[in-house]
């Protein structure tokens, strides 16, 4: 567990984070959103004890960083942003000499860099020298290297940042299997990232912290967007569909309109709103489940920073 109270940092006359307050519980899966230098990155390093607060006080399951630093960063692992590596090491020699680092034991060394392996799918690429792997395995070994002590707590910076679509895929679902044993905190400028593996996001403005909750308990459930062609008749259609509750247009003219159908459950709703579609013969151009939800709330939350950064 993670509890930090009225954290703050000044760098000279510049005050980075300003009297952040947040608790996380084990086994979450946290976001950390914010523009650039809202903070975010000196929030990430006053957790892992790299850098001092200037007050307020982190406590890691309990331990006090500022007293009992060595025994919080032991449960802690890291994948900084842009994970510096060395190039001529291979991966295995890399994490012998990070599990060195850690203070690893000898005889634990070797099973923590089987598991590490095996957990990133480094196997195939164990002997291969750093230099030559792709920017997907680069990440994968900073992850290995994260995660060779088994922490309880993971901290991610930007950990997709420059990985291509498949390496993003293999990235989330990596870090969705490593949320089953510790809690993560990630932090990110992308919000499709934070929707596809986050339970919760806190929003950084100017170094205070703007927004603080669950993404399933605001915008209430998201809705069925559907495109369609030529369809004069489709809101009585697409209202009468067994279990979507009302239906908004959302384009009303031209070739293909949009439509966003209310339903309890829009997954199981959709199959349905094909078939529909279909027997009417209209043409189906999309049937998604909206996702906009949380760029419309980061908009809302700093678009507010620049009201107040103006008045
Ligand atoms: N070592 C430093 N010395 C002086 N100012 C710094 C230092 N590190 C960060 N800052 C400033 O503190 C503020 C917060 O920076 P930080 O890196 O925490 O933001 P961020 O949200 O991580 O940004 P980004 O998304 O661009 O990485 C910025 O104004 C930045 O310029």
């Amino acid at each position: 567990m993670i509890e930090v109270e009225h954290l703050s940092r000044s760098y000279g006359a510049l005050k980075a984070v300003q009297d952040v307050s947040f608790r996380i519980e084990k086994g979450e899966i946290l976001g950390l959103l914010g523009h650039n230098g809202a903070g975010k990155t000196t929030i990430m390093k006053m957790l892992t004890g790299y850098l001092e607060p200037s007050s307020g006080t982190i406590r890691i399951d309990g331990l006090d960083l500022a007293q009992e630093r060595r025994a919080a960063q032991r449960r802690i692992g890291y994948l900084p942003e842009n994970c510096p590596l060395y190039p001529e090491m291979t991966v295995l020699d890399a994490l012998d000499y990070q599990a060195t680092l850690l203070g690893l034991p000898p005889d634990r060394r070797l099973h923590a860099i089987r598991r590490a392996v095996e957990r990133t799918e480094l196997g195939a690429k164990a002997t291969v020298t750093i230099g030559t792997l792709s920017r997907g395995y680069r990440q994968r070994v900073g992850v290995a290297q994260a995660i060779l002590h088994e922490p309880r707590i993971l901290i991610l910076d930007e950990p997709t940042n420059g990985l291509d679509p498949s390496q993003i895929q293999h990235m989330r679902a990596l870090i969705r299997e490593l949320a089953q044993e510790a809690t993560v905190i990630i932090s990110t400028h992308i919000l499709q990232e934070v929707e596809a593996i986050c339970a919760r996001v806190l929003i950084m403005r100017s170094g205070r912290l703007a927004f603080d909750g669950r993404l399933d308990a605001f915008g209430g459930t998201p809705r069925l967007v559907v495109r369609i062609g030529g369809a004069d008749e489709a809101l009585s259609v697409l209202g009468g569909i067994e279990g979507v509750s009302s239906v908004e247009v959302l384009d009303p003219s031209g070739e293909v309109r949009r439509f966003a159908l209310t339903a309890a459950q829009p997954e199981e709703v959709a199959p349905r709103v094909a078939q529909a579609v279909c027997r009417q013969g209209w043409a189906l151009h999309g049937l998604e489940i909206e996702r906009h939800r949380l760029e419309d709330l980061f908009g809302a939350v700093t678009l507010e920073q620049m009201e107040v950064g103006h008045a």
